[in-house]
């Protein structure tokens, strides 16, 4: 939360009052499951909305991943949508409400108390969009904390993440599964960043997120052209990581089971390793080389005469 608070201040926002701001918009959970086998499951909850993100949604989001941060033994973390898709981005009930009073004078009235002072329209979507901007960011699921080198810098959670992505991924849905290491899709499913028919942009950083994983031409083409992604066409460039056998999919467990057999081969192995091997890529991919190199150093030093180490250098193991 010390993160929390600076980067607030710096948005002119205080935590407690972005809070409440967000929850005046309710409805849904963000709900989280801790397993034994150090794989987290996250799901995005609010069906009767394909799980559209609502106010007290991102509230919770962040208190899921503060939850996450202090999960000293987890490896891995699936995020999944409830009830078969995955999430419809933004609750357009409460963006629809903010943009035009007139839908829903409570909203705004709920939202113009919060905000402390009267706001013209004009000023509250801007406000608002910053508020969900601000929570989305510091809640991104790679948020890490870094060796001391770069401070206490909050870049990802140092787990193994996958969007399992069933239906579709729209919008704030569709950059929701930027924020993760990886996606698997199912058969059927879609991952349409629909901003430009919103006369949008993305604003919760999956514009920078998809650049990095799909290369700049081929997010040019997806955000241009509002592209429907299928899971065929997003192996082909690189957004999707897999693609659900069918026979398995189609039945929510189901999904999800897979999705834990396929993250598995990367998970398995002791949590200090796992999570050493996240930061170091996470790291090397997010910083200047020459800070990348000392934190290499740095998290080498906490695995390098650890348990594992040991243990394999007593059974002097082979790798054929
Ligand atoms: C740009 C970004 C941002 O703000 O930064 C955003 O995320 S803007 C949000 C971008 N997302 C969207 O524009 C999603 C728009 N929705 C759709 O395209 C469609 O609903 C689909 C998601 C493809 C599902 O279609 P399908 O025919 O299967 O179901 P449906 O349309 O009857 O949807 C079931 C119920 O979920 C609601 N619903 C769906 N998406 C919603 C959303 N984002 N916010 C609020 N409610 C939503 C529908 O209004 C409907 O409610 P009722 O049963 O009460 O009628």
């Amino acid at each position: 939360t010390t993160i929390l608070f600076i980067y607030t201040d710096a948005k002119g926002f205080q935590e407690k009052e972005i809070r409440e701001k967000l929850q005046a918009f309710p409805g849904g959970s963000i709900d989280l499951v801790k397993q034994e086998s150090g794989i987290a499951v996250l799901t995005v909850n609010n069906p009767a909305r394909m799980n559209a993100f609502s106010g007290s949604m991102m509230v919770e989001l962040e208190e899921r991943v503060s939850q996450l941060e202090e999960w000293t033994e987890g490896k891995g973390l699936i995020i999944q949508g409830a009830a078969g898709t995955f999430c419809s981005g933004s609750d357009l009930n409460a963006v629809r409400a903010i943009s035009n009073p007139q839908v829903s004078p409570q909203y705004c009235q709920r939202y113009i108390q919060s905000s402390g002072q009267s706001s013209t329209q004009s000023e509250i979507y801007p406000t608002l969009g910053s508020v969900l901007n601000v929570v989305i960011d510091i809640s991104n699921p790679q948020v890490i904390t870094l060796p001391s080198v770069v401070g206490s810098s909050r870049l990802a959670l140092p787990l193994l993440s996958v969007a399992l992505v069933e239906g579709n991924a729209l919008g704030g849905g569709a950059e929701l599964t930027t924020a993760c290491d990886f996606r698997l899709m199912a058969p059927g499913s879609v991952i349409q960043f629909v901003h430009k028919h919103m006369g949008l942009v993305p604003g919760w950083g999956g514009a920078a997120r998809l650049v990095r994983i799909v290369g700049g031409q081929n997010a040019l083409k997806m955000l241009g052209g509002a592209l429907k992604i299928d899971p065929e066409m997003g192996l082909q460039i690189g957004l999707a990581d897999g693609v659900l056998e069918g026979s398995l999919a189609g039945s929510g467990a189901n999904a999800l089971l897979e999705a834990e057999q396929w993250l598995g081969c990367y998970t398995t192995g002791p949590a200090p390793v796992i999570r050493a091997i996240k930061s170091v890529v996470v790291s090397g991919r997010e910083l200047p080389l020459e800070v990348a190199l000392r934190t290499e150093r740095d998290v080498f030093g906490t695995v390098w005469g650890g348990p594992a180490n040991l243990q394999a250098l007593a059974t002097k193991a082979k790798h054929k």
